[in-house]
């Protein structure tokens, strides 16, 4: 099951359903690897479903099932978009684990690449990722295409683009006074690759198109437990624990976290709250994973209210954490100043 079912098999199944579409199978929330942690379940909502419009205007998690959010790209095959996506180039991460841990490109330039263990970014055209993608092998470094839908795409996926649900996402975005539609993100990659725990600072629908991804998600509470790289860092929101084998000396609050839960399948979208931590696993046996996200700025703050949400306080300390590093205009000084200013006054 590479590949979903190409855009012309798609009119066969506007058949008259003879019977009733079969039942979803509940993917056990077993699936995936083994965790240190407890978990509960996302709900999971009908998109029209006012539960589900109350837990987005509460900024919290949800999967919403029959949006048609991105059914018009349910045909978006690799054959398919090798013909369609067009002659731009893709950013291709390349890991030697099943890890594949973000890194801001920009930073990167003044902090140097030492930090880079295991990881590369190559830019490619889609034909040279598909013939990687199609002749790995166990050894191989892992691959996954994280590229900006932009324009320069070919006419058919413009078309496809055209015909995702504006009406409804358009709507959220109003409704909950989001800022702007910043990014679709086209993710391709392989089952097994892991994009670890990290939190962005923008709301996003994460639509799935094929295979199954287990998204694993924490409260902007939990900050003191995930431990992020410094701001100034390439892997800046990332965080720097591995939850596989988590080093509870080092980062000894990791120990009480809990994590909410979803499997997503072709068809899903998951509300994915800004700030949240997310881990994503692209499962197992369950083919090429593709996702498309939408990236929203947040809307304009209204009155401060008290006691400040948690969010609230994470963009402080970013905002406290980039005016110190760049008064001292030196990084190997940020880490002495931080701790004068809290170790034996603030502990
Ligand atoms: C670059 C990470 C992409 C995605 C995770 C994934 O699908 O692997 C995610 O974290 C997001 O959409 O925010
Ligand atoms: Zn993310």
């Amino acid at each position: 099951n590479e590949n979903p079912t190409p855009m012309s098999a798609k009119s066969e199944r506007n058949e008259p359903a003879a019977s009733q579409p079969p039942k979803r199978i509940e993917p056990a929330l077993t699936a995936g690897r083994k965790r240190f942690f407890p978990t509960e379940a996302i709900p999971r909502l009908h998109y029209n479903d006012p539960k589900a419009n109350e837990l987005i205007s509460q900024e919290r998690p949800v999967v919403l099932t029959e949006s048609n959010l991105v059914t018009t790209a349910m045909g978006w095959s690799l054959d398919f978009l090798k013909i369609n996506l067009g002659e731009g180039y893709f950013s291709v991460y390349f890991s030697d684990t099943d890890k594949f841990r973000y890194f801001d490109e920009k930073k990167r330039k003044d902090f140097g690449d030492d930090f880079l263990v295991g990881l590369e970014r190559k830019d490619m055209k889609f034909p040279e990722f598909v013939e990687l993608i199609r002749n790995w092998k166990e050894g191989d470094k892992r691959i996954y295409l994280q590229q900006a839908l932009t324009d320069g795409v070919g006419k058919r996926i413009v078309i496809d683009f055209l015909g995702f649900n504006w009406n409804w996402i358009n709507d959220q975005q109003k409704r909950n006074n989001w800022g702007q539609l910043t990014s679709n993100l086209l993710f391709i990659g392989q089952e097994g690759n892991i994009t670890p725990v990290h939190y962005d600072e923008q709301q996003n629908f994460f639509a799935q198109i094929s295979g199954k991804k287990k998204c694993t998600l924490f409260p902007p509470e939990n900050f003191d437990s995930f431990y992020p790289y410094p701001v100034h860092h390439p892997h800046d929101r990332q965080s720097q624990v591995d939850l596989d084998n988590p080093d509870f000396e080092k980062f000894p609050k990791l120990s009480s976290i809990k994590g909410h839960e979803a499997i997503v399948e072709p068809g899903d979208v998951l509300y994915i709250p800004m700030y949240w931590w997310h881990e994503i696993e692209s499962l197992a046996d369950s083919g090429i994973a593709t996702s498309i996200n939408f990236w929203y700025k947040a809307g304009p703050t209204g009155k401060i209210e008290y006691p400040l949400k948690a969010h609230q306080k994470v963009a402080m300390m970013r905002n406290i954490e980039k005016m110190i590093t760049e008064a001292l205009n030196n990084y190997e000084e940020v880490t002495p100043f931080m701790q004068s200013m809290v170790l034996g006054r603030y502990s």
